[in-house]
């Protein structure tokens, strides 16, 4: 038995996942509405034609989802909150698959659950996967990153199943920087074919992006190996290059200036400020996050953010 907390598309489709693979789940929602709706319909609204399997019990008592793993899907900038409300989760497995780094304080997924619940299990499920793929069966691998090499191993044995591929990482900075950070780059290219600067653009970005995402987690002392693995260049490329992310398509609408459904959950808008405060604090040099920034703060139009990319000094690659 699991748990997952967030009935948002990613969490019922790891729940949907690890219910085809013989373990029965407990999806917690927030709203008591949600749970009732999802356990009447068999099916969540925010992954449309997917049925949930009998094994997966939706609820809103927090009570049922307290068990000894516990994975946490909610938005990192909602993971502190959910974590603070709910003490009870101490001592648990709590193994994050948000993206993300956290405005104010700058701290990933992991360091957060560190940072509230110094007495629980933190980890970290990341890697490049949409959870309409996921919930439909369809092959997919992410990395599981669990500071304690034994007890990644279990958990690993755990979660994996036969089209959910699960590599395993002691190296949870590496693996919380690269799902955080390529939502930036993910923006940054979105807004490039958007405003039609091309296919070209697009793999300059996506190659110099990743560049800063190793700059980055090299300062903070991840391993080169995980940034070149599922949790980083795996996932920049699925989320630079696909129209299913939501990053991407924002954007895309940034670059065409079309209007964007701001309650869809983008995770790079927030996790671009607090990448590009963390990076300035250490001396490091983010320019394709800093233009992104500049865009979304207004204070900068998108040929002039190419032309300020592109008239930086020369140097080696
Ligand atoms: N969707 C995808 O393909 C993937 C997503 N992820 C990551 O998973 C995380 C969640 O994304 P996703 O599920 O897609 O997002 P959604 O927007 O689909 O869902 C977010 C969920 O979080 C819940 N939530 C929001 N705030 C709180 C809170 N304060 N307390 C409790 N629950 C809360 C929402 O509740 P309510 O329904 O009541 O609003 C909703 O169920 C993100 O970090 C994302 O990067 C990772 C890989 C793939
Ligand atoms: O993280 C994801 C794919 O791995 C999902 O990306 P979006 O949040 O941009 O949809």
């Amino acid at each position: 038995m699991i748990s997952v907390l967030g009935s948002g598309a990613f969490g019922t489709a790891l729940a949907v996942a690890f219910a085809h693979s013989g373990t029965n789940v407990t999806l917690w929602a927030r709203s008591a509405d949600a749970a009732r709706t999802m356990m009447d319909t068999r099916a969540n609204p925010r992954l449309p034609g997917v049925k949930l399997p009998k094994t997966v019990s939706v609820t809103a008592d927090f009570a049922d989802a307290l068990t000894d793993v516990v994975l946490l899907a909610v938005p990192m900038q909602k993971l502190r909150g959910l974590l603070e409300t709910h003490p009870e989760l101490t001592g648990r497995t709590l193994i994050a698959c948000c993206k993300g780094v956290e405005l104010g304080t700058q701290l990933g997924p992991v360091a957060v659950i560190r940072d509230v619940l110094p007495e629980a299990t933190p980890a970290i499920l990341t890697g490049p996967s949409f959870a309409a793929d996921i919930a439909r069966g369809l092959p997919t691998a992410l990395t599981l990153a669990v500071p304690d090499e034994n007890t990644g191993k279990s958990l690993q044995q755990r979660l994996i199943s036969p089209n959910l591929r699960i590599y395993r990482t002691t190296d949870t900075v590496g693996a919380e920087l690269g799902g955080a950070l390529k939502n930036v780059i993910a923006i940054a290219c979105g807004i490039a074919i958007g405003a039609g600067l091309g296919d070209s653009a697009r793999a300059a970005l996506m190659t110099r992006g990743y560049a800063e995402m190793k700059r980055m987690a090299q300062a903070l002392g991840a391993k080169p190996d995980t940034l070149s693995g599922l949790s980083g260049f795996g996932d920049l490329t699925l989320t630079c290059s696909s129209d299913q992310s939501r990053n991407y398509s924002f954007g895309l609408s940034l670059g065409r200036g079309d209007a964007y459904d701001p309650t869809v959950t983008v995770e790079g808008a927030a996790t671009a400020r607090a990448a590009l405060a963390r990076a300035k604090a250490m001396h490091v040099d983010m320019p394709i996050t800093q233009a992104v920034v500049a865009i979304l703060d207004g204070g900068l139009q998108i040929r002039d953010a190419m032309e300020m990319l592109l008239a930086r000094p020369p140097k080696e690659e």
